[in-house]
């Protein structure tokens, strides 16, 4: 038993904030912005700590210009005092109105703006003010494309709801620590995390129950929506409840229907506080480009670290080979300067650790575009980005990463003289990228080339980093979708070998980028094969136009990503199993699909023939014209076609009524399942009312004060659904028996509470 003076204590705190709650959803409702209404520009008396409301005063919110002026409660107030957040930036000012209020935001504000604050606080406040507590379960999901990012966002949930009681969770990751976390996750109020982790959850975990959610938020929600996590994102949104509020933030935001169509918005607000602005990116950051053959990037590089010893710098790779690789060889040439390097195949604790270090440290981080959106690391001086980036979303993110609220920072792009299209694309002016043209010095170039062929020399280890860091890259162009910018064609045999000297390998690595020759005429490939019996004598770089890349493959696993449909095992992961940026899907459009093969000096191997071995005695394995083997019954379809017994359009009837009673069947399954899982809930959460009752007559025997507070809180839990869908609530009615009869029980016990 509680001593009585607690007991008294947390009756006071639980009556002060059911006043709280009541004076706060007055307020909001009668203060609030009408639909589609931005605020005004500050006024000059704007800065002034304003009076609080007196009570039954319910000033209009949304104009103001500080957070003590809105209607939070007093210990997300008091959080944000202590953060030092006094002052709302713009998308803050624009978007805190309308989501406190409830509804749907779409907001887009550039890098660094402050778009984390515009949701969390929302989150934050909406759970607090339905009264959530660890019995409700999951209260709001946040999804965001990275660990990291999601890690980021934690700490602000944390920072921000120091003062509240909810539980939050960062759940990312690949397989490690699933299991520990599907006993806990269902305890969380908060989750922040990956799409690929938590679709693990609603897949594996026993009981996990999102039918309660409040809110969906979208962090970076234009990468979120994009193909990459697509069956993700689909899927989880097929098992959250419809109604709901939703957030959706990032620096580019979708603009397509479809995308929010699949988030289901109602009546959002277009939030865009900076569409009107003249540039894209914060007007406090520098931006250069510089022309920069391939074969001198290193070079330039290691310059440019020289001349900025004392600067905080980012360094973009591609692919995390020529990141582990450029680090390596940086470090045992010893600039002068830390060095760091950060990609998605390091473990989530170790990239924790290394974002904790450099926010500390002035260091230079050589990274993928895994830290290319959101990070928020503090005083960057530099973003240098030495590949190309995908596309100018992908370019403004990077630079992104400097010039962080109101700070100066500087951005410099190396781009190939075969890349320039990509200056076009910039300086075109509905990109409104104000970047400018540095040329090179020549006289400050220093050439570093012998010096790395000497360490590879030393470090054997490095001579096949080196490799894997050329093939990756040369890769990872060929994969990118815009041939505009991004076309290997254009470069000669002559430049990769130069390239590849220049990260010190003696010999230029073969490129093998194997295609199946399914798709290619026998013509074709007779013809491919005869020029690359030329090439290999005069390294010239021979193009397939037949060959689609999805056909594309080689030997090792690389750090690219195929513009392939995600598979069901490519989408356990987080979504970013490696860290170039997915290039986007290709379409039906033949002039983007990649279209090219590059070979490099080595004929084509055959194909070669696979044979089981391990077949059952007497069947025999039938080929196709090309040599594929065919699936034992697809033969005796065809054998059984070419007598005409069996229909074709039969077979695939029949195979689509299986295939529909099987669907609903599940449907079935999964409805039959719910439901006892709403039951045991009901059970769970009587059986808490009931304690609870139990214990409050036990106050009531001391104290036989109203607790009009008590009827609010029930009230305001009565407000939630306990449905996951429209049809389940139908569903619900109808054997809606079980649950009249817990529901009059409810009554029952609740109306006992009050006498
Ligand atoms: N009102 C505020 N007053 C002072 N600092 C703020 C305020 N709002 C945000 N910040 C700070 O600004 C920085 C950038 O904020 P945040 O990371 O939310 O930006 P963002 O718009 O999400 O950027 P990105 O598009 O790169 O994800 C953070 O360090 C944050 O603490």
């Amino acid at each position: 038993m509680r001593p009585p003076q607690r007991r008294g204590a947390a009756k006071q705190t639980r009556l002060k904030e059911a006043d709280e709650i009541r004076f706060l959803d007055e307020w909001i409702e009668a203060g609030k912005p009408r639909p589609g209404t931005k605020p005004p520009p500050p006024s000059k008396s704007a800065g002034a700590r304003p009076a609080p409301p007196a009570a039954g005063e319910y000033p209009e919110y949304g104009a103001c210009t500080r957070f003590d002026e809105l209607p939070l409660s007093q210990k997300t107030k008091d959080a944000l005092r202590k953060e030092n957040f006094t002052e709302m930036s713009e998308i803050q000012r624009a978007a805190l109105p309308h989501a406190l209020c409830g509804r749907d935001v779409l907001g887009a504000a550039k890098t660094g703006s402050g778009k984390t604050l515009a949701f969390v606080i929302p989150v934050i406040e909406k759970l607090y003010r339905e009264r959530w507590g660890p019995e409700d379960g999951v209260g709001c999901i946040i999804l965001s494309p990275t660990s990291d990012l999601a890690g980021q966002i934690f700490s602000v949930i944390k920072n921000v709801g120091k003062y509240h009681s909810f539980k939050g969770g960062v759940i990312v990751g690949k397989r490690k620590g699933i299991e520990e976390e599907k006993e806990r996750v269902n305890s969380l109020n908060i989750l922040v995390c990956t799409p690929g982790r938590l679709l693990q959850h609603f897949d594996e975990t026993p009981n996990f129950d999102c039918s309660q959610l409040q809110m969906l938020v979208l962090d970076e929600a234009d990468q979120i929506l994009d193909h990459g996590f697509k069956r993700q994102v689909d899927a989880i949104i097929s098992q959250i409840p419809k109604v709901r509020q939703t957030l959706l933030f990032s620096a580019t935001q979708t603009k397509s229907v479809k995308d929010l169509a699949r988030v289901s918005l109602r009546d959002p607000e277009y939030i865009s506080v900076h569409e009107e602005a003249r540039t894209a990116t914060p007007d406090t950051l520098e931006q250069y480009a510089m022309i920069v053959p391939l074969e001198q990037k290193l070079n330039m590089l290691w310059s440019f670290i020289k001349r900025h010893l004392n600067s905080k710098t980012i360094v973009f790779l591609s692919t995390v080979k020529q990141v582990k690789f450029v680090f390596e060889i940086f470090k045992k040439l010893r600039p002068g300067i830390p060095l760091k390097c950060m990609h998605g195949r390091m473990a989530y604790v170790v990239q924790q650790a290394i974002v904790a270090d450099f926010n500390e440290s002035t260091s230079v981080l050589f990274s993928t575009d895994l830290t290319s959106r959101g990070l928020d690391i503090k005083n960057v001086d530099w973003v240098v980005q030495v590949d190309c980036p995908q596309d100018i979303d992908n370019y403004i993110h990077r630079v992104g990463r400097t010039a962080r609220y109101n700070k100066k920072g500087k951005a410099l792009m190396f781009l190939c003289p075969e890349e320039e299209a990509m200056l076009e694309k910039l300086k075109a002016t509905e990109s409104k990228v104000p970047i400018h043209i540095r040329k090179p010095k020549s006289e400050q170039l220093e050439q570093i080339s012998q010096n790395i062929a000497s360490v590879l020399v030393k470090f054997p280890n490095l001579q096949q980093l080196g490799k894997r860091a050329f093939v990756t890259y040369l890769k990872s162009v060929y994969l990118q979708k815009d041939k505009k910018v991004f076309d290997l064609s254009r470069f000669s045999a002559e430049q990769f070998a130069a390239y590849a000297a220049s990260l010190g390998l003696p010999v230029t690595p073969t490129i093998r980028f194997i295609s199946h020759k399914k798709n290619v005429s026998k013509k074709d490939a007779e013809d491919i094969d005869k020029k690359q019996m030329k090439s290999s004598s005069k390294h010239e770089v021979i193009i397939n136009p037949q060959v689609n890349s999805d056909l594309i493959k080689d030997d090792e696993d690389d750090d690219i990503l195929y513009p392939k449909k995600p598979t069901a095992d490519a989408n356990m992961d987080d979504g970013i199993d490696d860290d170039v940026l997915r290039p986007k899907e290709p379409t039906t459009d033949t002039n983007t699909k990649p279209d090219k093969v590059i070979e490099l000096g080595k004929p084509l191997k055959k194909k070669k023939l696979k044979i089981n071995v391990h077949r059952p005695m007497g069947t025999r394995v039938k080929y196709d014209d090309e040599g594929n083997t065919i699936p034992p019954l697809a033969s005796v379809a065809e054998e059984l076609a070419s007598e005409p017994v069996v229909h074709k359009d039969k077979i695939s009837q029949r195979y689509a009524e299986m295939l529909r009673e099987m669907r609903e069947h599940d449907k079935e399954d999964k409805l039959e399942h719910k439901k006892s899982l709403r039951e045991k809930k009901l059970q769970k959460k009587l059986k808490l009312k009931r304690k609870r009752q139990e214990e409050t007559e036990a106050e009531s025997e001391e104290d036989s004060g109203s607790e009009s507070d008590r009827g609010r809180d029930t009230a305001s839990k009565g407000k939630k659904r306990y449905f996951n869908s429209d049809d389940e609530e139908d569903n619900a009615v109808k054997d809606g028996d079980v649950l009249s009869q817990q529901e009059a029980l409810a009554l029952k016990l609740l109306s006992k509470m009050h006498s």
